[in-house]
């Protein structure tokens, strides 16, 4: 396996139903060996990127690559890339190991490797029930042993959660951590950054189509770090204060006189200001948390283009 083997890329990717612009100018990189989450709400375009993943949907404009190709070109998708999208259906009257085995040939496996994958999703207590009589978490899991039938290094997950319980959403997590800890390329897609902030290493987020962010978690999780707004007509004596007592300032956010503090309290910087008497005209907190972070990146005001940081 050459090293962008599991690389999905997509680069200046759009896709216009009509006069919807679904996907518009999208590039983004996921890495293997990781997870990767997919968020933006409803409609920002999740699902169509990952039908132009998997050829089901031809880019109006750009490119849509997994290991340096494109879908049609793959010599053996199925062993290259498993994709559970979100609308999976599957035949009420089959079992869930006749489902398995009617998609077994076409992923170039033998049909034991049906229970197999049954037994990695833990459905095998199902594997002789009807799908027809399957909750929305039996069959996420179905559709999740249909994607590893042929072992592929790279997995595309549609609100894999979706109908999971918090047992499900649990399993879920550590599942897909381990299939990242074998070296696969999982990307998984969510509307909610809450569903996923404990399973996934990067996060791409979208919004009406464009990129609004692409990181790692741990790079979101700073921008969401509580913060201190504090303004001094003292300049020199603001400088001295946040130098002596090691406080982060955000770098984006201080001017002379103004400074943004990353992970303190106010009291704290309250009380420092009063001990080194330096006069202070803003002492304003601010902890926008993650899932407000997350919001305010993707409601429509902010249309900017952050981060990018890894
Ligand atoms: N086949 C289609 N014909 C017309 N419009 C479409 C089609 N597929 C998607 N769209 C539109 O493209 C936009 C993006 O839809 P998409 O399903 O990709 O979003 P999403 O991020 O997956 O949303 P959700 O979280 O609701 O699944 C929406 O405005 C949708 O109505």
């Amino acid at each position: 396996m050459s090293s962008s083997d599991g690389v999905i890329e997509v680069a200046h990717l759009s896709k216009s139903f009509g006069a919807v612009r679904a996907v518009d100018d999208l590039t983004f990189q996921v890495q293997p060996g990781r997870v990767t989450g997919f968020l933006g709400p409803n409609g920002a375009g999740k699902t169509t990127t990952l039908r132009m993943l998997l050829g089901l949907v031809s880019p109006t404009s750009g490119s849509a690559t997994i290991g340096g190709k494109p879908y049609h070109e793959l010599r053996q998708p199925m062993r290259t890339v498993g994709a559970a999208l979100e609308a999976a259906s599957f035949h009420p009257g089959r079992t869930a190991l006749d489902h398995l085995r009617v998609y077994a040939p076409q992923a170039g496996v033998p049909d034991s490797r049906a229970s197999e994958v049954l037994d990695l999703v833990g459905l095998s207590f199902a594997a002789n029930r009807r799908v027809g009589g399957f909750s929305l978490g039996m069959r996420q899991r179905l559709g999740l042993a249909t994607t590893l039938l042929a072992d592929p290094p790279v997995l595309l997950l549609d609100e894999p959660a979706n109908g999971l319980d918090p047992e499900g959403i649990r399993w879920l997590r550590v599942f897909l951590r381990s299939l990242a800890a074998q070296g696969r390329t999982v990307l998984v897609s969510s509307h909610v950054l809450s569903e996923v902030e404990q399973t996934v290493d990067d996060v791409i987020i979208i919004a009406r189509g464009r990129l609004v962010h692409s990181s790692t978690l741990d790079a979101l999780a700073r921008l969401a770090l509580p913060r201190v707004r504090v303004a001094s007509p003292d300049v020199a004596g603001l400088d001295a204060l946040v130098a002596q007592a090691g406080w982060e300032a955000a770098a984006d956010a201080s001017s002379p006189g103004r400074v943004e503090l990353l992970g303190v309290d106010a009291a704290a910087v309250g009380a420092a200001a009063f001990a080194a008497r330096v006069e202070l005209s803003e002492l304003t907190p601010h902890d926008p948390g993650l899932e407000q972070t997350f919001l305010s990146l993707t409601s429509p005001a902010q249309d900017a283009t952050t981060g990018g940081a890894r």
